[in-house]
């Protein structure tokens, strides 16, 4: 099934936030992924072109391919040529670290690396020799929602929320412009998600950076994502407005949605 999201989103609205609709940001074409082994269609054909600046949320049952999604698109998981396109480029013929500095991904949980708060945002500029300044790393916490009085606080010493808010600004430092999010909150309490989701719409409505975001919460959805696409069994069964889901015409995503809410 091909998915098209442009006819869900306010056009008008939209080009006020920086969504391109006259080029896509993504183009995924027909994405396959069989398990090693051969037995699971991981992914079935997923088609889908994600316009530049808009927030996409994913969602479906646990086991239909939403992270697999998600990681072929800087990736983690290497996809088959010609499946994925960034600013039409196969992302295949890109180089790889330069493709995930451009396309980042939040995980669940945050692994910061030892050292102080600083010396993690420091991490990616460093290895193509760039040092930040305090300055620059204090810009890049208070990107992320934090104070940049944390920058000499080791990375050891932070609750589970700080660290995601490190993690971002790590990510940030890279100026990605594109976030993939697999779960970023689902692991924080009610307070770091809101600081979270902050962070994430103020870079989406003031810089356009594009977020696709795998989530479980139905409300972190409605709360965040412009358009949702509803993943069962490797595909793309429906594309939705948030305020749109309990239309969901899909007997699984139905029973999902259902179950979730
Ligand atoms: N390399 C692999 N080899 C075999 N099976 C795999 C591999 N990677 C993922 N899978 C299987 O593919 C299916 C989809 O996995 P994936 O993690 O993408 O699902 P998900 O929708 O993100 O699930 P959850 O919501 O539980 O995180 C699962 O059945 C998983 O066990």
């Amino acid at each position: 099934m091909s998915s098209v999201l442009e006819h869900l989103l306010d056009v008008e609205e939209h080009q006020q936030q920086h969504v391109d609709f006259t080029k896509p940001k993504f183009q995924i074409k027909n994405l396959t992924k069989d398990s090693d082994d051969g037995k699971i269609h991981i992914l079935k054909g997923i088609t889908v072109d994600v316009p530049k600046g808009v927030v996409v949320g994913i969602i479906g049952p646990s086991g239909s391919g939403k992270s697999t999604l998600l990681r072929a698109l800087n990736r983690l998981w290497e996809p088959p040529s010609s499946s994925v396109f960034l600013d039409g480029q196969d992302i295949c013929h890109l180089d790889v670290l330069s493709l995930r500095r451009k396309v980042a991904m939040l995980f669940q949980l945050p692994a910061l690396f030892e050292g102080t708060v600083a010396d993690n945002v420091r991490y990616g500029p460093q290895l193509r020799g760039v040092k930040l300044t305090d300055d620059e790393v204090g810009k890049l916490l208070t990107m992320a929602d934090l104070d940049a009085s944390f920058m000499d606080k080791s990375g050891a010493d932070l609750s589970v929320g700080q660290a995601q808010r490190v993690a971002l600004a790590r990510t940030l430092a890279n100026s990605p412009e594109v976030l993939l999010l697999d779960e970023p909150t689902s692991a924080l309490d009610p307070i770091s998600t809101e600081n979270i989701e902050d962070a994430l719409m103020k870079l989406n409505k003031n810089k356009g950076m594009t977020l696709i975001m795998v989530s479980h919460s139905i409300k972190q959805i409605q709360r965040m994502a412009d358009v949702v696409c509803l993943v069962v069994d490797g595909e793309i069964v429906e594309v939705l407005k948030p305020n749109q889901l309990s239309q969901a015409k899909h007997p699984m995503a139905r029973r999902f949605l259902e179950l979730s809410s």
